[in-house]
């Protein structure tokens, strides 16, 4: 038996070595070299091509970060690393140590090359500053951060400042060759992140004096998605702006640097504005308004409060979320595919009074009722001759109300003439189970109630045009302007400037909350922009979420 075992060790021994064998002499080549960054683009592309189980499987399989390693080898052993081949080098190379110096060429597209170079103040030599992620310096893996730049194009660098050599690397087109003395070796991770964030800020380098090169700098708006490819500054992130084309990447400002330029800032100038911010916030404890049957009114705490003139520190607008302090940066958020299957996202309206929150929303359930639907409040006043339980309000009594309030049902609530009002949870919800479109308007220190994953609210911000507009196209509205809802009036230049004046509050304060701004000017054209985008959220596109609401499973709010 022995024998036997021994003897087919032996065979499979021999076949094995012999399959190797004729597999060396096929010497498979790789068939590129940059396994690892395809890898990374793949699964990026994938984010954009449904939320299959197939996709997502994928997808976990190539993060991995043992799947990245090996890739990342395969890169290695493709570039031949392991043996680095320098090209020869030209006869004035010799004065230059010769083992350190190398020559490398790069091919030059029309994008720039994706470094940024400065120069060693100790030593006066230019060196590779950066290396942008995904750009051709990266792909080539040739240059890298920390590499001393002899020669462009046989072109000495010495004595030159970056300034000077810049015009040199635009000129060349092709191959440009470079002289290099390398520097330290420190291991790069070159496959990409799959970390996405929307921005909370507007930036724009030509404004920044703190940013180390505007031309390797990326703008972007508040709402854009970046895609974060590099941390290892802790100052200067790099990452490219997702829809712009290009695909390159650039830097951009740190969580922790715009918090910190933000502060120094906000204490230097922004002081004076802050200072009065607070003085005219107080905390909201009233209802204001509660209006007649039909198709509910907000509740939109003190609405009418500011429109009967209280001075101006009695004014609606809630201390609770200092917005100023505390400085915007950038949100983690990840891709969201609906499935025909899932519910439709809560749209949740907000909007300084009078813009017209209320009219888009009556638009729209008029439009499309068996689609859209608004959640009925609660309240605990008598119910009137003319109104129906469960159509104009649920009516409760004291004692279910104040439960509901202890169990946190409600995203708004308070108390008028004696009476509760509130915009309950289950209200919303009942609208979401019967497969409709629910509109909820509130004021938005309260969105925090259905910021959750089981509401993956939309919020519109609907805001007013500039007071030209305004006088223009409300020439002939009226709005509600007595504490029962049954007075109307005209809007008058003082109601206007009132409307700016809160539009700009919110959005100072709440800006970050909103996934769309819309200017309600002419009021089909608002009602027709806000219908298509309302019902884009339907289509298999891509929509960027808040990754917390997606971590965690579907949170009862
Ligand atoms: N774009 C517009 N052009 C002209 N009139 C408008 C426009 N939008 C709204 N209105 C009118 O302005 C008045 C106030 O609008 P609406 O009641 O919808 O405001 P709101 O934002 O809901 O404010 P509130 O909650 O304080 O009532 C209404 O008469 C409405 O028809």
């Amino acid at each position: 038996l022995l024998y036997s075992v021994k003897h087919s060790v032996q065979s499979v021994n021999k076949i094995i070595h012999e399959r190797l064998k004729r597999f060396e002499k096929r010497r498979p080549g790789p068939v590129q070299q940059h396994a690892a960054s395809l890898a990374s683009q793949l699964a990026e592309e994938l984010l954009y091509h449904g939320w299959r189980d197939e996709v997502k499987e994928l997808l976990t399989l190539i993060s991995k970060p043992h799947f990245k390693s090996l890739l990342r080898t395969h890169d290695s052993v493709a570039k031949r690393d392991f043996e680095p081949a320098l090209p020869p080098l030209p006869d004035d190379a010799m004065e230059e140590d010769e083992e350190s110096v190398k020559i490398v060429s790069l091919v030059k597209t029309k994008e720039p090359l994706g470094a940024t170079i400065k120069k060693d103040k100790s030593t006066g030599a230019i060196v590779v500053a950066r290396i942008m992620r995904g750009g051709s310096a990266d792909k080539s893996g040739l240059i890298h951060e920390g590499d001393e730049l002899k020669e462009v194009n046989g072109v000495s660098l010495e004595h030159r400042k970056p300034k000077e050599i810049l015009p040199l690397l635009a000129c060349s087109e092709g191959a440009v060759k470079f002289k290099i003395i390398p520097g330290s070796t420190k291991e790069v991770n070159n496959s990409l992140l799959l970390v996405f964030v929307r921005a909370l800020f507007d930036y724009d380098p030509t404004e920044d004096p703190t940013v180390p090169c505007k031309d390797a700098a990326v703008a972007f708006k508040r709402g854009d998605v970046l895609q974060i490819v590099g941390t290892d500054d802790d100052t200067w992130w790099q990452a490219r702006r997702l829809g712009d084309g290009s695909g390159r990447a650039g830097l951009v400002p740190s969580k922790q640097l715009h918090k910190s330029v933000y502060r120094r800032f906000w204490v230097s100038e922004k002081y004076e504005f802050m200072l009065c911010f607070r003085l005219n916030s107080y905390k909201e404890t009233v209802v204001g308004f509660i209006p007649p049957a039909g198709l509910r009114r907000s509740f939109r705490l003190g609405r009418k409060s500011s429109r009967a003139r209280k001075p101006a520190q009695l004014r609606r607008w809630s201390s609770e979320t200092p917005g100023a302090v505390c400085p915007r940066t950038y949100i983690e958020v990840v891709p969201y595919h609906k499935e025909p299957k899932d519910r439709h996202r809560l749209i949740v309206l907000v909007g300084p009074s009078g813009v017209g929150v209320n009219e888009l929303k009556r638009r729209l359930v008029i439009s499309e009722p068996d689609r859209y639907g608004v959640s009925v409040p609660y309240t605990t006043r008598k119910k009137r001759r003319q109104e129906s339980e469960g159509l104009d309000y649920h009516f409760v009594s004291v004692q279910a109300f104040e439960e509901l309030i202890l169990n946190h049902r409600f995203v708004e609530y308070g108390q008028y003439r004696g009476n509760y009002y509130g915009s309950n949870l289950d209200s919303v919800q009942r609208v979401m189970a019967e497969g409709k479109v629910c509109l909820l308007d509130v004021h938005p220190s309260k969105i925090k109630h259905v910021y959750t994953s089981e509401f993956k609210p939309y919020v519109v911000f609907v805001k007013p045009p500039m007071i030209e507009e305004l006088r223009l196209t409300r020439r002939r509205a009226k709005f509600v302007c007595d504490e029962d809802g049954m007075q109307v009036r005209m809007f008058s230049e003082e109601d206007f400037e009132e409307m700016l004046d809160q539009a700009e509050m919110l959005d100072s304060q709440y800006g970050h909350l909103f996934d769309k701004v819309i200017v309600n000017g002419d009021v089909a054209t608002t009602f027709r922009e806000l219908k298509a985008d309302v019902e884009k959220l339907d289509e298999p596109e891509v929509q960027w979420v808040p990754a917390a609401w997606m971590r965690s499973a579907p949170t009862k709010a």
